[in-house]
């Protein structure tokens, strides 16, 4: 067993200071890579290690599950510990599991599901249709929006003001939902954390218990907290006023789900907080990459102020690259990162940050090309693919017949001659009855009504699949799923469903780690119903987090937001362009381009060594051309601090009054059509895939086949047409 003193050396004065505070609410309010982080594990690990507290006796929580993860493995490099069982996690996830402790004091069955954001979304088109409301005038997305944001301030329907006709319909239409809610014994995310908020609130043993069981509580990246976040760490932690914050105000960037920078302050106040501790030594970046940081949220009004410094020397210049169009900067991109990758950086060090995720297709397809391994980090995860939801739907349905949002994913998935009309009648029924849908099909099989052989077929499918589910594990259950439901042989036929029966495949795999992983290896669904349920929730919750972890090398791809907390050695961020980031719409609310600041902020925050900020003159977007000019954020960072890497020059021409005008490079310019054969002296025969570059360079790229795809200089590659 390590001694106290290593657990504690190498931290700087303020650092040992915040991680030995005694046992009172404190606030560690420090600026991007001043260790942060590192303080609070070090003070979970310390109070476990001189017998403050057990790991059982504490909580914590974080911003991420994958940070959760890093943080108890952190925990057991420091100390021989078994974390397991221990309460770290994000906030929905303790709720989660809170509520699941005490499911019939909340209110909900023993197998409630968790709806992600577009189930929601279903749900919430339903109600509105039984309600007849028009959705032209109440988008579903925008009534998502309130009734989320009412759960996040802890109001519900009947607690909101609504002051005019628009909001009163808003508010009705919040209230059947959560009826609808109720009825199907579901949870969205924000209902996760209100109803444990209320149960806590409601049931004095309860919060009691756990008042007295976590006499400590930390909390990383505080200042992102939402309203009702705070209101349950105060029930939790108010007792004992025993909450350990830390955060950065210039880092909080989820103003737009609620998050609340006057927590802060609020916190400091609601607990009397004396212990601030500043932390201003940064570790992370050299002073290159931390001057620019501070250059730029320096020109924002609200600020608590921290001053930031770095002993690690001033470090490379800032690179700052003009590509003349969107192509011309992801080429430019992965030409860096293989001159990264053979100066000896790892890919997995590397990271390509963008504000907004539809930004990422490009750069995905260059990498392709390239054959660069690559990760979206945050994107479209694996449980999120249609495929793999639509498998999870009968998982579901198993789990809970009466839940309607994955009855209606699937009732007609596969095809089965399920229409529009005989699911119409499904729901008057539901209605009829106030039941589920899953009760007014059975009813309707029942009643042996004429004309409904496809929901014959149906109910009998689920009937079956839950017989067949008996004794058998986890990944047995997933495998009869997907081959029963005729998801595999529906996806087998199709031409371009390789990916998705692969998908498909892979959940099996992730079914049986699961059972493995969190239950030992003998369970089977007789001795553990429950073990399907909290795969569902983990299906649910930790989306995309193992395929983030997986061991295989890869460039990291990820928005801004997401890649908060993380570190990187090189760092590029792309498209930074007035309109992208700072994003146009900021333009519009009130303090939106002061959280884009935040936003860059937290972008530039994240390299250790190499940074690099590109824009494009030009770039495809919404498909449309558009044309961009350097972020203002670009003109906020001190000249000497960078280094311009100029595109091809001979990309731009310069119009009157200073605007760019690409340059010209007509269809009519090419010399074959998209879609053309041709032949090459080496590849052999092959398609034009599409042209890069223009007029005084083009280059092409083709697809031979076999010999794989390649981008040829026009000039030289001597096609012929074929
Ligand atoms: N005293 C120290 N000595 C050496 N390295 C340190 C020290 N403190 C922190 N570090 C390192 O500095 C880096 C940043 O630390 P950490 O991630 O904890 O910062 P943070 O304040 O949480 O950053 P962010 O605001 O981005 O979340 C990490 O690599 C960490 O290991
Ligand atoms: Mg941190």
């Amino acid at each position: 067993m390590q001694s106290e003193i290593d657990l504690l050396q190498g931290l700087n004065d303020k650092q040992l200071q915040a991680v030995t505070l005694p046992h009172i609410s404190a606030l560690i309010l420090a600026g991007a890579g001043s260790g942060k982080t590192r303080v609070l594990t070090t003070r979970i690990a310390w109070l476990i290690q001189t017998s403050q507290t057990s790991p059982m006796g504490l909580m914590a929580v974080t911003f991420t599950n994958k940070a959760a993860k890093e943080m108890l493995t952190r925990l057991t490099s420091m100390l021989p510990i078994n974390t397991r069982g221990m309460w770290a996690g994000t906030f929905h996830g303790l709720c989660n599991r809170m509520l699941r402790a005490h499911y019939r004091e909340a209110g909900l069955p023993s197998t409630f599901q968790i709806l992600d954001t577009a189930d929601q979304l279903s749900a919430i088109k339903r109600v509105m249709k039984v309600m007849n409301v028009d959705d032209e005038k109440y988008p579903p997305k925008q009534a998502m929006g309130y009734i989320n944001g009412c759960k996040e301030e802890g109001l519900r329907a009947d607690a909101v003001d609504a002051y005019d006709g628009h909001s009163q319909k808003l508010r009705e239409i919040y209230a059947a939902y959560d009826q609808q809610c109720n009825r199907d014994g579901v949870a969205d995310f924000a209902e996760l954390l209100l109803r444990c908020y209320e149960l806590l609130q409601r049931e004095p043993h309860i919060r009691a218990h756990y008042q007295q069981r976590f006499q400590y509580i930390l909390v990383d990246e505080f200042q992102d907290t939402n309203r009702l976040q705070y209101l349950w760490l105060k029930l939790l932690g108010g007792a004992h006023n025993s909450i350990f914050a830390v955060g950065d105000d210039d880092q909080s960037i989820y103003a737009f789900r609620g998050a609340r920078v006057g927590n802060m302050s609020d916190f400091q106040r609601d607990f009397k907080v004396e212990n601030i501790v500043k932390l201003e030594e940064n570790y992370r970046s050299h002073s290159n990459i931390l001057d620019a940081a501070n250059a730029i949220i320096t020109n924002n009004t609200n600020r608590l102020g921290k001053n930031l410094w770095t002993s690690a020397g001033k470090g490379e210049p800032i690179r700052i690259y003009e590509a003349y169009n969107d192509t011309d900067e992801s080429q430019f991109i992965v030409d860096e990162v293989n001159m990264l990758q053979n100066e000896g950086v790892p890919l997995s060090d590397i990271a390509l940050l963008y504000r907004s995720n539809a930004q990422s297709r490009i750069l995905e397809h260059s990498l392709f090309s390239a054959n660069i391994p690559y990760r979206v980090y945050g994107g479209l995860r694996f449980f999120e693919r249609a495929e793999v939801k639509h498998a999870l739907a009968y998982i579901r349905l198993i789990a809970n017949a009466n839940d309607d949002t994955a009855l209606l994913r699937i009732i007609n998935f596969p095809p089965r001659g399920i229409g529009a009309r005989g699911l119409e009648q499904l729901q008057e029924g539901a209605r009829q009855n106030d039941c589920s849908l899953w009760q007014a099909a059975t009813n309707k099989v029942g009643e042996g009504m004429l004309g409904s052989k496809g929901l014959e077929g149906f109910v009998g499918l689920i009937r079956h699949m839950i017989d067949q589910t008996y004794g058998i594990t986890l990944g047995e259950v997933a495998e009869m799923v997907i081959n029963l439901s005729g998801l595999m042989a529906h996806y087998q036929n199709d031409k371009e469903g390789e990916d998705r029966v692969e998908n498909l495949q892979e959940l099996v795999t992730a079914a049986v780690a699961f059972s493995k992983q969190d239950l030992g290896n003998h369970h089977n669904m007789e001795e553990d119903a429950d073990l399907m349920t909290q795969f569902l929730n983990h299906a649910s919750l930790e989306a995309g987090d193992h395929q983030a972890d997986v061991g295989h090398e890869a460039l990291q791809l990820m928005t801004v937001h997401a890649a908060k907390g993380l570190e990187f050695h090189s760092v590029f961020i792309g498209g930074v362009e007035e309109g992208l980031f700072p994003h146009e719409q900021a333009a519009y609310e009130n303090g939106g381009l002061e959280e884009e600041r935040r936003l860059m902020y937290v972008a530039v925050t994240r390299a250790r060594q190499r940074l690099y900020l590109s824009y494009a003159q030009s770039r495809m977007l919404h498909g449309q051309v558009r044309y961009g000019i350097a972020s203002r954020f670009i003109d906020e960072i001190p000249e000497d601090l960078t280094k311009r890497l100029n595109s091809k020059p001979a990309a731009k021409t310069y119009a009157t009054g200073g605007q760019y005008t690409p340059a010209k490079s007509t269809q009519s310019s090419y010399p074959f059509k998209i879609g053309q054969g041709v032949r090459h002296g080496k590849f052999g025969e092959g398609v034009i895939v599409s042209y890069e570059g223009n007029a005084s360079d083009l280059a092409v790229k083709v697809n031979f086949g076999s010999a794989g795809l390649k981008t040829l200089m026009l000039e030289y590659a001597k096609l012929e047409k074929i």
